[in-house]
């Protein structure tokens, strides 16, 4: 690529025009890549890119995007659905809103509107990372999978195979998220079932389901909200609870529990904030195990930090179970033609099974470095606050299991890191 080495030349006579020059390469480069890209959908060539490949389009993708392009590093996302944030745009429900506060889910370098409220909603959110995207000029290549991408050591680079391209860079940044992939269980006579079944992510509102008898495998976050949706649409639903699960009121005394959470962990261990959380929980919400709830041994904060199991901020459902409109079910032994049979020996019948099973990381089916990412559940050995740096110029974004906060602190440390190779380089030259 003739004009970037022109830039970097300028870089080392100038430090003044880095970031004007740097922004015209990006600029060069991504039509480069377009118009290569054209040639490669007939035939599979390779593209060189001279700044970070980031593998995804969410929040995490679009955050480190952002940080490297105010400085000036030019980067390129690629996608493997034809939006940004496919998640939330193709594999979440209506009702959703976001359920932290919005000052914990804003992405780097741009503020929600103040306009917004508390807990936007899925569209208010969708329209901010679109405004995110065109503030920064991020235009991601989409409809391409990342199908392998490995560190080729003769080149020195990192060769990053699609399903129609193959791209060669300096730095790989996965974005890919902890929630890539459907967990889809296998439960005895599944096969059997003669009903609907569907996970979470296509499941878009209860109004396909009035009247009918729902069963909800699952009581994460998800499981809750849509055993409480189909309720409002005048399903009947049930919801399956096979183990111990930590509910917490979405606010305390007028503050989000998360946010009060986040301020009391400043001055007390964490385990004293547990404590807490525990005492105004059972104060506002009652005994949950009295209503088949029961509570793990570890506390809510110390579970999500050892585990990464969030607990439910309840936004409805808890009061549902209390007056029996949402029923609890524990574990499922297997399910017949027309319900399930459950570990306590009772049966029912059921119309649908919606799976409320949670979501995956996809790492290990693409990534073949293999030191840095475990196999076995596609998150970064090393847990947060060292998992975002790998060698030979990996780095990750966005599975600290913190959301997105936890990501917009991967992104700005990504963008420090590779800010001082991108300017040493230049020096050199
Ligand atoms: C229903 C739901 C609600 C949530 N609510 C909150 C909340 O309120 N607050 C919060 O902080 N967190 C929340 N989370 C956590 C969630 O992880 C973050 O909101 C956020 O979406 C994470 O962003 P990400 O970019 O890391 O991952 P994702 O949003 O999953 O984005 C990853 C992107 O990578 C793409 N991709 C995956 N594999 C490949 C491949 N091989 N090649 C190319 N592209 C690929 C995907 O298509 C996707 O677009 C929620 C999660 C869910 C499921
Ligand atoms: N409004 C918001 O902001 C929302 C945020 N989210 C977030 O999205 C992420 C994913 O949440 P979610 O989709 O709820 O997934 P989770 O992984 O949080 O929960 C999955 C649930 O499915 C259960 N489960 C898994 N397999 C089986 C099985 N074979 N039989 C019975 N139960 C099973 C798990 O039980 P067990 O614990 O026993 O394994 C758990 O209760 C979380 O981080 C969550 O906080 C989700 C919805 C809304
Ligand atoms: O919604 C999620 O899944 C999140 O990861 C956000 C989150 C991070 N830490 C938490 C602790 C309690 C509740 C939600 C979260």
């Amino acid at each position: 690529m003739d004009c970037w080495r022109e830039t970097e030349g300028k870089l080392v006579h100038d430090p003044l025009y880095i970031k004007a020059a740097a922004a015209a390469a990006a600029a060069a480069a991504v039509a480069s890549v377009l118009s290569e890209k054209m040639t490669a959908m007939t035939k599979k060539h390779c593209i060189s890119f001279p700044g970070p490949i980031i593998v995804g389009a969410g929040p995490s993708g679009l955050a480190v995007a952002a940080c490297l392009k105010e400085k000036g590093i030019p980067s390129l996302i690629i996608e493997r659905f034809n939006c940004i944030a496919s998640l939330w745009q193709l594999k979440t429900y209506d009702r959703l809103h976001l359920h932290l506060p919005k000052q914990f889910c804003e992405l780097p370098l741009m503020p929600f509107p103040s306009s917004f409220p508390t807990y936007p909603t899925k569209q208010q959110f969708l329209q901010y990372l679109q405004d995110y995207a065109d503030h920064f000029c991020i235009t991601p290549v989409f409809n391409e999978a990342v199908e392998t991408a490995e560190f080729d050591t003769g080149l020195g680079l990192w060769r990053v195979r699609t399903t129609s391209a193959e791209y060669r860079c300096p730095w790989l940044i996965v974005a890919t998220g902890e929630n890539a992939d459907a967990v889809m269980p296998h439960i005895n006579g599944m096969g059997q079932f003669k009903g609907q079944i569907l996970h979470t992510s296509a499941y878009k509102s209860g109004d396909a389901f009035s009247g009918k008898k729902v069963l909800v495998v699952g009581c994460g976050n998800s499981g809750m909200e849509v055993s409480l949706d189909l309720y409002n649409y005048n399903a009947r639903p049930s919801v399956v609870v096979r183990d111990a699960v930590h509910v917490l009121p979405r606010e305390i005394l007028g503050s989000s529990t998360f946010g009060l959470s986040m301020w009391l962990l400043k001055w007390l261990p964490m385990r004293m904030v547990d404590q807490l959380l525990l005492l105004a929980s059972r104060f506002m919400l009652g005994d949950t195990s009295r209503l088949g709830l029961e509570r793990p041994q570890l506390g809510p904060l110390e579970l999500k930090a050892k585990s990464g199991k969030t607990p439910v901020l309840d936004v409805g459902t808890l009061a549902r179970i209390r007056s029996g409109d949402i029923k609890v079910c524990p574990g499922i032994k297997r399910l017949t033609r027309h319900g399930a049979d459950f570990m306590d020996g009772s049966s029912e019948e059921f119309d649908a099974i919606i799976l409320a099973t949670g979501y995956k990381s996809n790492v290990p089916s693409w990534l073949k470095e293999k030191d840095f990412f475990s196999d076995k559940d596609g998150l970064p050995r090393k847990p947060f606050p060292n998992g975002w740096k790998g060698e030979k110029g990996l780095y990750t974004v966005g599975f600290t299991k913190k959301g997105i906060l936890g990501a917009s602190m991967d992104a700005r440390r990504i963008a420090d890191d590779i800010d001082k190779c991108w300017k040493s380089q230049g020096q050199e030259q």
